[in-house]
């Protein structure tokens, strides 16, 4: 498994480099984004897995989350991928919340999608084995994501609480099976049986969790996501109900942007920091 490098910039002593590759399970050429602290250069780090939101790439997070300070001071690597397989032969939509750029972080049964789209695999399997491959990690991880990437984490996380320390989320879309984004990503990639649906809404993981993986959200009062898409009572209700130790915050007058990411991200990478351990 060969990676290239394609930018390389010091930061707060650490560094963040982009890098591609060839992916085997999305079946396409790759990219992510890697910071590491400056305590990488003399021992292994955890790592804190960021998955963007719907038409991001590796470089939204860290551009514009303000976390490489905070990530350096506490030892933490953080890694970004893209949110989709790319390409010319890789199947697109002409809207912003279908195809490249919308990956929705799950495995897609349904042609044109399947041949590229399963991010739930590349996620939970090819991103974290090429990453302990190549840089000096160590194999405690954590997930963290916003909005589509919310979902992402809380989904990728509930199913596997074996291979994260804790998740967390800014504006998570919680309930996609019932939400216009959600609804519509599901039925291309996964088929109109909603049956199907159920293994990638975090209310209904959440319902069946047998775990106590500790969940920390951030939600903004005025997001203009808020009622339609995201829905956060939701899956207040389904802990409140299991007795689940979430964690979720609503803001004042926050937003759905990365002005708000970057105004609580170190709270965020403080709570993964307590339990890379
Ligand atoms: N362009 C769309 C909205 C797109 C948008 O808001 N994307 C968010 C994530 S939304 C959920 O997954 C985002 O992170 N954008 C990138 C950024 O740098 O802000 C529209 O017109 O509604």
């Amino acid at each position: 498994m060969t990676i290239e490098n394609i930018s390389s910039n010091k930061c707060f002593g650490g560094w963040h480099k982009q890098y591609q590759h060839q992916s085997r399970v999305l079946n396409c050429a790759m990219r992510f984004a890697i910071y590491l602290p400056p305590q990488a250069s003399e021992q292994k780090v955890p790592v804190l897995y960021w998955l963007s939101g719907l038409t991001c790439t590796d470089e939204n997070f860290m551009q514009k989350a303000g976390a490489m300070r905070i990530a350096a001071e506490l030892g933490v690597a953080i890694v970004a991928p893209d949110t989709s397989p790319r390409g010319g032969e890789v199947a697109d939509d002409a809207a912003y919340d279908l195809g490249q750029g919308a990956g929705f972080y799950l495995n897609a049964t349904q042609a044109p999608w399947q041949a590229h789209y399963q991010m739930y695999d590349y996620v939970r399997d090819e991103l974290p084995e090429l990453i302990e491959n190549h840089f000096p990690v160590t194999e405690s991880r954590s997930l963290a994501g916003h909005s589509m990437g919310g979902h992402g984490a809380l989904t990728i996380g509930l199913k596997h609480p074996d291979l994260y320390r804790s998740v967390s989320a800014f504006s998570p879309i919680v309930n996609p099976i019932n939400c216009p984004w959600g609804q519509k990503a599901f039925t291309q990639y996964l088929g109109k049986n909603r049956d199907a649906w159920l293994a990638y809404d975090a209310c209904e993981l959440m319902k069946q969790a047998s775990c106590d993986l500790p969940i920390f959200i951030d939600q903004g009062s005025s997001d203009n996501f808020l009622e339609e898409q995201l829905r956060p009572e939701a899956l207040i209700a389904v802990a409140k109900e299991k007795e689940y130790p979430l964690i979720l915050r609503l803001q004042e007058g926050y937003d759905h942007s990365y002005f708000f990411i970057a105004t609580f991200i170190e709270d965020h990478l403080r709570f993964h920091a307590s339990h890379l351990v």
